[in-house]
């Protein structure tokens, strides 16, 4: 489904280098690693926001490395929602359909049927400014929905709730990539979170993978003596 292929991305202080990646249909795909290990930059050059300086991105089968980010059916939720402050809710979700040629009907019931499985249609006249960390990222992740992606892209999305929110939307997205059977694939820090979420991962250090594979392989079969002291946290 997702296959990335010796992706190099040569910026003035930091290199992705040769990063080659092979993700399934319906998978869901964790990128773990130091702070600054380049796992967004990865996140980006999937969706078309940072230019690559050698490697190829296919998804399907189709190559979608000169594609522009909206010809490559992947939508992408940040740690902060990244909402457009001058639009409701109804109006954050909307935005993506416009630029899809769906029958004005069938686009106001795709908002209202992801508005309601989200919990969020009491809040579709409000503005971004006015929501709470927890309502921001469902309408966040309900605005990704809405275009019918073939891949989720998920920026640590849960890092900046609270516990009780963090893990009240985690479990929402486990719901919904079940229920979608959805290609997903997410940065994140946390590692319960990644055990959680997780069935594949990958550990990044210093723009190289390091281990790929099972969550569950990583955690309890480390490789490299990096990924045994990296993970080791977590397990204690
Ligand atoms: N547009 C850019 N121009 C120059 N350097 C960049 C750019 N984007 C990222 N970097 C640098 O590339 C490195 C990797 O960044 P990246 O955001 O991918 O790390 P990360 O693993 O996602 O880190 P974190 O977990 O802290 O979010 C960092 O040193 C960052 O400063």
């Amino acid at each position: 489904m997702i296959k990335i292929t010796n992706l190099s991305i040569h910026l003035p202080d930091f290199a992705v280098q040769g990063v080659s990646l092979a993700i399934t249909p319906g998978d869901f795909f964790i990128l773990l690693g130091p702070t600054g290990a380049g796992k967004s930059l990865i996140l980006e050059a999937l969706a078309g926001l940072v230019p690559i300086n050698d490697g190829s991105l296919h998804l399907n089968g189709h190559e979608i490395t000169h594609l522009p980010p909206e010809k490559r059916h992947l939508a992408i939720v940040y740690q902060d929602g990244a909402l457009f402050p001058h639009l409701t809710v109804e109006e954050n979700i909307a935005f993506g359909l416009r630029y899809q040629k769906k029958e004005a009907d069938d686009a106001c019931q795709t908002v209202h049927d992801l508005m309601d499985r989200l919990g969020i249609t009491h809040l579709k006249n409000r503005k971004p400014k006015t929501l709470s960390g927890g309502e921001k990222q469902r309408t966040a992740l309900a605005r990704a929905l809405a275009v019918k992606p073939d891949v989720l892209l998920l920026d640590e999305p849960l890092s900046a709730l609270d516990p009780v929110t963090r893990k009240e939307i985690s479990a929402l997205l486990k719901t919904l990539h079940h229920e979608e059977n959805m290609t997903c694939l997410m940065v994140t820090h946390d590692f319960d979170e990644a055990r959680y979420l997780g069935q594949s991962m990958a550990v990044i250090r210093d723009g190289r993978i390091e281990q790929s594979g099972p969550v569950h392989t990583l955690f309890h079969h480390p490789n490299t003596p990096f990924v045994a002291r990296f993970l080791g946290a977590a397990t204690g």
